[in-house]
């Protein structure tokens, strides 16, 4: 279970998130919709110890987040995918694609054993992994950075507004990589986060929205027409 006690973050003097409040089952995947500047991406790096929290506390499972260093973090197996995707040019794609787990002191083996479960999941970086960094498209760096964050997010995975930029084809098979991952990973909690509801379509099994740092849980679950006019 991963839950936010009165979470409160400032950024330059400013309060970006407000005293926010919520708690995510195991295994569910749960989509945060909000405008932009909204505080998506403030929320997932205070989940990633990349920013300091003010106030209140994060906790997983047994793990007050809160407490550790981001480092410590990853080795709770949360896996990140930010939205500027940050794919390392001078290496190759399966040398981004092993970092997170060469950091953490993965076994040889492990590593291995780990890459084949994800191009299990997203059979599309195969035949990129020789790839340079550098040379990918934008749609292609969006789904190496999401086998990045799957090497090491076993247990919980983080995802900034994947579907942005992302052409429907490549949105589809992002969809796709994400449904096969929870059928191999069932206890796998997914948090993913976009400004337009629409581009979410079915993926989540609860929805908040989060406006101005405020999060609440989106009164409408089943997402009609008119409520995915609102973002
Ligand atoms: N380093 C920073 N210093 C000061 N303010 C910041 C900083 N980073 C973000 N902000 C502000 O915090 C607010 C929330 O930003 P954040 O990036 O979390 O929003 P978001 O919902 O992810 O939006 P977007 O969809 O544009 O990425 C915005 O008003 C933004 O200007």
């Amino acid at each position: 279970m991963l839950s936010l006690n009165n979470v409160s973050v400032d950024l330059a003097g400013n309060q970006i998130l407000r005293n926010i409040t919520a708690t995510f089952d195991s295994g569910l995947t749960i989509g945060i919709v909000g405008r932009n500047g909204a505080g998506k991406t403030t929320l997932l790096r205070a989940m990633m110890g990349l920013i300091k929290v003010r106030s209140g506390d994060i906790r997983f499972d047994d793990a007050n987040l809160t407490a550790l260093a981001g480092h410590a973090r990853a080795a709770l197996h949360i896996g990140y995918a930010p939205e500027n995707r940050v794919i390392f040019p001078t290496l190759s794609v399966e040398q981004n694609l092993r970092l997170p787990c060469e950091v953490q002191n993965m076994s040889a083996g492990a590593i291995k054993a780990r890459l084949e479960c994800v191009l299990q999941a997203i059979p599309q970086l195969a035949p990129m992994l020789d790839r340079s960094g550098s040379a990918l498209s934008g749609g292609q760096g969006k789904m190496v950075a999401l086998g990045r964050a799957v090497m090491i997010g076993t247990r919980l995975l983080l995802l900034d507004e994947p579907f942005q930029g992302l052409a429907p084809r490549l949105g589809a098979e992002y969809t796709e990589a994400l449904n096969r991952l929870k059928q191999l990973e069932p206890e796998l909690s997914i948090v993913i986060t976009e400004s337009n509801i629409k581009l979410l379509g079915d993926i989540p099994n609860q929805i908040w929205n989060i406006e101005r740092g405020e999060m609440s849980l989106y009164a409408n679950q089943r997402i009609t027409e008119n409520a995915a006019n609102d973002y």
